[in-house]
């Protein structure tokens, strides 16, 4: 009983927003790993590396407003054949496929473990030619960079599981800027380059090895299908050395989610989110991760952490929608949450009214199918309950 009241407050503590308390108790967890990634960095890549003055034009917006940026030949192209050559030998030896990457289609190795990228990565960064990459907003105001962590990434279709397109599925990464340095000509491969998410879509494919593409770690990228050839990119991220804590929680809240802890995933995934202007999209990811948590403790039979993280679902759902009035899908998921929850007639009723308030916002055929299969089974089992109360 102690444990599950003890679990219990654990869970409904992931209710939004969270209070001034909890978020500074946030704060305090990612400045510790903030510390250890800097200490981490500090014993493979060196002393963070202070940011020189931003005047190079040779980087320019290339998506907007997201501020996607790219350089030609940031790296001379001969550099790039060596480095490419240097990882082709690594990856013979290695049995493993890819290690550090969200997908196993590709094969990948640290650069900190080849020393010719090694040397040419932290001059780079040093140099002045970099700097014009600090355009990105979320870097501006950087004064030192430490590099924590860089890969080499190969994509060829052969080392795909379906053996027909090696790619990178939409993430983000936990930088605060990430530097990607194609070591690749265009003509080597089809398909290919970095995908930018949301409105204009925008896959870039840079033209020579040695072209370069910068951009935050928190705006939503792929690696597009590579189907015909093999694509090496160098992949470096980089942290501004002052904590940056949307990075951190949310780097938090990944590795809590991979462990299976799923309430203190979703209490350091909100904290991720701003105390204003919070986009009903990101909160419909919080929900998503509360849903996926309640799915969880519910297969572990665990009913006060299940039903906790539904309450934090529920919460995040009807935040997002309140948000977004006109968006059919979060006001659809906060009326099908409540019917799934549902056990009396007034919860019921309830739930048929958040349904309505779905089906006058949606627009077309598709968008009213959802909202009006669920409102016609929240009227259904109200009826049915009513019924069985008269019977009484
Ligand atoms: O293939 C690309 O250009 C993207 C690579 C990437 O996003 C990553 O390794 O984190
Ligand atoms: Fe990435």
């Amino acid at each position: 009983m102690r444990s599950a009241t003890l679990l219990l407050i654990t869970a409904a503590r992931a209710l939004t927003p969270l209070s001034t308390h909890q978020l500074a108790a946030e704060h305090a967890k990612n400045v510790q790993r903030h510390e250890s990634d800097l200490a981490d960095s500090a014993k493979r890549w060196g002393a963070p590396i202070p940011v020189t003055g931003d005047d190079d034009a040779s980087w320019r917006a290339v998506a907007a407003p997201r501020t996607v940026l790219a350089a030609p030949s940031v790296m001379p192209r001969a550099v790039a054949r060596r480095i490419k050559r240097e990882a082709d030998a690594r990856f013979s030896e290695q049995t493993s496929m890819s290690r550090f990457s969200m997908t196993e289609d590709l094969r990948d190795c640290h650069a900190d473990e080849l020393p010719r990228t090694k040397r040419w990565l932290r001059a780079f960064v040093a140099s002045q030619r970099f700097a014009g990459a600090l355009r990105v907003p979320e870097a501006a105001n950087a004064t030192q960079l430490a590099i924590y962590d860089a890969l080499i990434v190969k994509y060829a279709p052969d080392l795909a599981r379906d053996r027909a397109a090696s790619g990178q599925p939409v993430h983000r990464d936990f930088s605060t800027l990430t530097l990607n340095v194609a070591l690749s000509d265009a003509d080597d491969f089809i398909g290919g380059g970095t995908r930018f998410e949301g409105p204009g879509d925008v896959t870039l494919t840079p033209v020579r090895a040695g072209d370069a593409v910068a951009h935050a770690g928190r705006t939503r990228h792929a690696g597009a299908a590579t189907t015909e050839g093999e694509r090496y990119v160098l992949v470096c991220f980089l942290a501004s050395t002052a904590p940056d804590h949307a990075r951190l929680s949310l780097a938090r809240a990944m590795d809590l989610r991979r462990a299976g802890k799923y309430a203190r995933a979703v209490r350091a995934a909100r904290s991720a989110l701003p105390t204003d202007a919070v986009d009903a999209a990101e909160l419909h990811k919080v929900a998503g991760l509360s849903l996926r948590g309640l799915a969880d403790a519910s297969a572990r039979r665990r009913p006060h952490l299940a039903e906790a993280l539904a309450d934090a679902a529920a919460a995040h759902l009807s935040e997002a929608a309140r948000l977004a009035p006109y968006d059919v899908v979060a006001l659809h998921s906060v009326a099908s949450l409540a019917l799934a929850r549902a056990s009396s007639g007034e919860d019921f009723r309830a739930a048929a009214e958040l349904c309505r308030a779905a089906l006058r916002a949606a627009r077309t055929d598709v968008e009213r199918a959802y909202p009006a299969h669920d409102l016609a089974l929240a009227e259904g089992e109200t009826e049915r309950l009513s019924a069985v109360a008269v019977a009484r």
